[in-house]
C-alpha cells in the first residue's frame, strides 16, 4: 500500500515502486520508434527508468498543466475577457552532474507527447551567465555557477516576458565548448505550452550578494523538481563525465578545454577533482541544495543514477 507521508512531513513519500505504480492510469503507448529517441538522450538510460519514474512524472505534469489551464479559464471568465493561455513553467534545479539535463530532456519528450501541451521548449540558464569578459573584470572566473555569475534581473525579465504570454522572447546562448556566452546567438522561445527551465540556481530566493532583489525565478514556476544524490557519488559522475569529455567533445579545435586532452588519464582526475572540489562541490554545499525543500518534487537517485525514493510536496 501506497505511503501517505510521515507525520509532520510537508511532504509525501513513495519508495521507487510506489511510485512506478501511479503510471496506471497513463494513456501514454511508447512505440519502438519513441523508445529509440529516448534512448538517444542518453544511452545509459534504462527503459525501467523512463516506465517506473518519467512516465508518472510526466502523467502528474499533464494533471496538473490541465489544472493550471482551467484556472486560466476561470479568471478570464471572471475578467469576461477571451481566454489566455500562457506557457506552464517548469523548474528543474540541483548540482552540476546530477542529471538535471538528462532529467529535462526526458520530461520535454514526454511531455510532448501528450495532445494538450505537444509545445515544450527547454530553456537552460547557463544562457543568462554573464559572458567570460564580464566574470573576468569581477575577478569570478573561479566562480561560475554560483548566484553572482548570472545576470539574474536578466532572467527574471525573460521569465516574466515568457508568463505574460509575449509573443516572441529570446534568451542568450551559452556555449560548453568554448566556455563562453555565444555573442549574438538568441534562442527564442514563441508561446509554447510548457517551458521547462533548467539549471543550477533556479531555486534560489535571495542571496546576500545579489543586493536587493524582490522578485525571483521561482516566483515562476508553476511546477518544481530538485534532482537530488549523495555527493560523493555526483562528484564521481562529474569526474567520469570529464574523462569521457577529455576523449570527445575537448578534442574539438575550438574546445576551451582542449588544454586537458593531453593529460593522463590520472592526471585528468585530478583536474577534475580540483574543479569540482574548488567551484562545483561548495556551490552544491552553499547554495544549491539548501534550496532543495523548495521543490514541489523531489527525485532522490541512487548510485547509478536510478530514482529510488520520490517526494511530493503536500503543501
Ligand atoms: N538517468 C540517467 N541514467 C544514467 N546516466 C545518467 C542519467 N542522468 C544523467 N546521467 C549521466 O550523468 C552525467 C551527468 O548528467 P547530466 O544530465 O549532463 O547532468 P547535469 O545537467 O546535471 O550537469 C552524465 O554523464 C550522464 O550521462
Ligand atoms: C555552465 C554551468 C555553470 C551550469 O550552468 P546551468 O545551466 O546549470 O545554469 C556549469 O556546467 C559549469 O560549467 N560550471 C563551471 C565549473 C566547471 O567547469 O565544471
Amino acid at each position: 500500500m501506497r505511503k501517505t507521508g510521515y507525520k509532520n512531513s510537508r511532504y509525501i513519500h513513495f519508495s521507487r515502486e510506489e511510485w512506478a505504480e501511479l503510471r496506471a492510469a497513463t494513456p501514454l503507448v511508447l512505440g519502438e520508434e519513441d523508445l529509440a529517441d529516448l534512448r538517444g538522450i542518453n544511452e545509459k538510460l534504462s527503459l525501467d527508468e523512463i516506465a517506473s519514474v518519467y512516465l508518472p512524472l510526466s502523467r502528474l505534469l499533464n494533471l496538473y498543466v490541465a489544472a493550471a489551464q482551467s484556472l486560466y479559464k476561470v479568471t478570464d471568465t471572471f475578467l469576461g475577457s477571451p481566454a489566455t493561455k500562457v506557457p506552464y513553467i517548469v523548474g528543474i534545479g540541483g548540482s552540476v552532474a546530477v542529471g538535471k539535463s538528462t532529467t529535462a530532456r526526458i520530461l520535454q519528450a514526454l511531455l510532448s507527447r501528450w495532445p494538450d501541451h505537444p509545445r515544450v521548449d527547454l530553456v537552460t540558464t547557463d544562457g543568462f551567465l554573464y559572458p567570460n569578459r564580464v566574470l573576468e573584470e569581477r575577478g569570478i572566473m573561479h566562480r561560475k555557477g554560483f548566484p553572482e555569475s548570472y545576470d539574474q534581473r536578466r532572467l527574471v525579465r525573460f521569465l516574466a516576458d515568457v508568463k505574460s504570454g509575449k509573443e516572441e522572447v529570446g534568451a542568450p546562448v551559452y556555449s560548453h565548448l568554448t566556455y563562453d556566452i555565444v555573442p549574438g546567438e538568441e534562442r527564442v522561445v514563441r508561446q509554447p505550452d510548457i517551458v521547462i527551465l533548467e539549471g543550477l540556481n533556479v531555486l534560489q530566493s535571495g542571496d546576500p550578494g545579489l543586493g536587493k532583489q524582490s522578485t525571483f525565478v521561482s516566483d515562476f514556476f508553476d511546477f518544481s523538481i530538485y534532482v537530488d544524490a549523495d555527493v560523493r557519488d555526483i562528484e564521481r559522475w562529474y569526474v567520469e563525465r570529464f574523462l569521457t569529455f577529455k576523449n570527445t567533445v575537448f578534442r574539438d579545435e575550438s574546445s576551451y578545454f582542449r588544454r586537458y586532452v593531453d593529460l593522463t588519464e590520472e592526471e585528468a582526475i585530478e583536474e577534475a577533482e580540483r574543479i569540482w572540489n574548488e567551484i562545483n562541490g561548495p556551490n552544491l554545499r552553499q547554495n544549491i541544495l539548501p534550496t532543495r525543500e523548495r521543490a514541489q518534487l523531489i527525485l532522490e537517485k541512487s548510485s547509478r543514477h536510478e530514482v529510488r525514493k520520490v517526494r511530493l510536496r503536500k503543501i
